[in-house]
């Protein structure tokens, strides 16, 4: 597949994955991988991030040394599932500022409907990293995006745990210039919208709602 998306098969990723996968994992453990699994994720999504020069003291002297401005970032969430993945991405990068966007899928007709959108002031300033565990159809994705690119941010990422060729297809046709992280990508959906072999749903799975 010829398409910006990026997929992210560290060891250590690849396996918090296999364990989520399981049908078996309680809520418990799901949350724990998930927010693990956003930690490292973090690492590989902010690696072109800008840096600054600061003066600092050590102990023996004065030095020039590099910084991220983590004010600059924006760590747009799609509820709900997209807590899980802010949750860790906070914990690597806690200076970055929020954003949330309330979507859920319609059962039938697989469109996203916002019911919420909250982001930080001078959304032009800043870049953008958009976390959901899930690329499916990719009308939450897109539904996302659209919305935010109103306000101009200087660029946007999405980042999520799963996706399948449709949802890579989706995102790629309505925003070539967004590039897609992601764990893994699955064979297909299902007539229900779900990615197989996937991990079920994402959200139920880790708030237990189900
Ligand atoms: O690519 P799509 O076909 O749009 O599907 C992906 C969306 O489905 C899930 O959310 P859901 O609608 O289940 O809402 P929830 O997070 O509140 O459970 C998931 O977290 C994505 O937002
Ligand atoms: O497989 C899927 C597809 C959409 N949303 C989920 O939570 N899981
Ligand atoms: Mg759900």
């Amino acid at each position: 597949m010829n398409a910006n998306v990026h997929v992210i098969d560290h060891p250590l990723v690849q396996h918090k994955l296999s364990l989520m996968r399981n049908k078996e994992a309680s809520t418990n453990s799901f949350r724990r991988l998930l927010n693990e699994l956003a930690m490292l994720m973090a690492y590989e999504v902010t690696r072109d991030m800008p840096m600054q020069e600061v003066e600092i003291e050590t102990p023996l002297e004065k030095t020039r040394t590099k910084v991220i401005d983590g004010k600059k970032l924006v760590f747009v969430s799609i509820l709900r599932a997209g807590t899980g993945i802010l949750d860790g991405m906070l914990s690597v990068v806690p200076g970055a500022r929020v954003g949330h966007i309330g979507l859920y899928r319609d059962p039938k007709t697989l469109t996203a409907v916002e019911y919420y959108f909250k982001m930080p002031d001078k959304m032009n300033e800043r870049d953008v990293v958009v976390v959901d565990p899930m690329l499916a159809t990719g009308n939450s994705a897109v539904a996302a995006v659209d919305r935010l690119k109103e306000l101009g941010p200087k660029s946007i990422k999405f980042v999520c745990l799963l996706t399948c060729p449709e949802g890579v297809a989706a995102m790629n046709k309505a925003h070539p210039d967004v590039p897609v992280y992601t764990a893994a990508i699955d064979r297909q959906l299902n007539e229900h919208g779900y990615i197989l072999p996937g991990l079920g749903d994402a959200g139920d799975r880790i708030f237990g709602t189900k």
